[in-house]
């Protein structure tokens, strides 16, 4: 597969402070990459390196090929999109009008602005202007103009991070478009059923190391206690080896009619996060 992103041995230090000390990583081309850590495990400041806002004290990173600093370059910047919390729109002007001047400054057509308003839910939004909005409404806007121009790299530092559970699902539901037109995304989140749902695999990232990479089936596979939980009539739950022992145990409570549910006891990409490296993620 071909590499979008290449990370060699990335280091950045900011004073005695060390945000990231040695980060290896490769993501594929169309592949969503999930960067997973708690606050200030160095998340931002890898996506800042890989989008040239910030240089790197160590190491190399490559995207489509190049230097991420090369990145700085009209013709190479319009071919990623950036999510961050620094806004860059225009308080004055409406949403439509503020996508309006992107789509000026991508070359991109204004029905382009419909498609993108209704991806982030905000098509009755569209007059307000942006000085009006809620915190999440704005993340709406500037999640919509990061992929206005359909860039071939997306890039989405905590993007549902002050959405409301149903507008996360209308946007969870927009980036599965964009990455089924072929879309890379680069996504930084602390939220685990946000990687769960979007993510080809995953890398925990814990003070500036990646400790875990991998796809967050295998991870939940490779943690597995290869257990079941069975909650039986009596009101008791019985913890049950899926070998086996376990099945025949399994079909006695079964054919006593004795077991109300079933549950997996597959860890969750959080269970596994604080197993490997002993922090919480929020
Ligand atoms: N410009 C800067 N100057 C000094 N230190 C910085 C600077 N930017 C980041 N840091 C430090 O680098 C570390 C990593 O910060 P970073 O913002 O990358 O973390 P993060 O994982 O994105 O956190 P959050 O989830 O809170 O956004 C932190 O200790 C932070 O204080």
């Amino acid at each position: 597969m071909e590499n979008i992103i290449e990370v060699r041995s990335l280091a950045k230090i900011f004073g005695n402070q060390t945000a990231l000390a040695d980060v290896s990583f490769n993501v594929g081309k169309g592949e969503t990459f999930g960067f997973l850590g708690p606050s200030g495990s160095g998340k931002t400041t890898t996506i800042k390196i890989l989008t040239a806002q910030m240089s790197q004290t160590d190491g190399e990173a490559f995207v489509f090929g190049s230097p991420a600093a090369d990145l700085r370059k009209p013709d190479k910047r319009s071919k990623i999109g950036i999510l961050t919390d620094n806004s860059g729109l225009y308080e004055r002007l409406s949403v439509y009008d503020n996508l309006k001047l992107y789509c000026d400054l991508y070359d991109v057509s204004y029905t382009r602005i419909e498609e993108v308003l209704q991806m982030v839910n905000l098509e009755d939004t569209k007059k307000k202007k942006v000085a009006k909005l809620s915190k999440g409404m704005l993340q709406r806007v500037n999640l919509a103009r990061a992929f206005l121009h359909k860039p071939a790299l997306l890039f989405l530092d905590e993007p549902t991070s002050a959405l409301d559970p149903v507008n996360t699902k209308h946007i969870y539901k927009g980036l599965q478009t964009l990455k089924e037109e072929g879309t890379t995304i680069f996504l930084t989140t602390h939220d685990m059923n946000e990687a769960e749902e979007l993510c080809d695999r995953v890398a925990f990232l814990n003070k500036g190391t990646i400790q875990l990479l991998d796809s967050p089936k295998s991870l939940r596979r490779q943690f597995t206690d290869h257990t079941i939980t069975v909650e039986l009539v009596d009101g008791n739950k019985e913890i049950i080896d899926i070998g086996a022992n376990g099945a025949s145990k399994l079909y006695n409570y079964m054919s006593e009619n004795k077991v109300i549910s079933i549950n997996s006891n597959e860890p969750t990409l959080g269970d596994i996060f604080v197993e490997v490296t002993g922090r919480k993620l929020s």
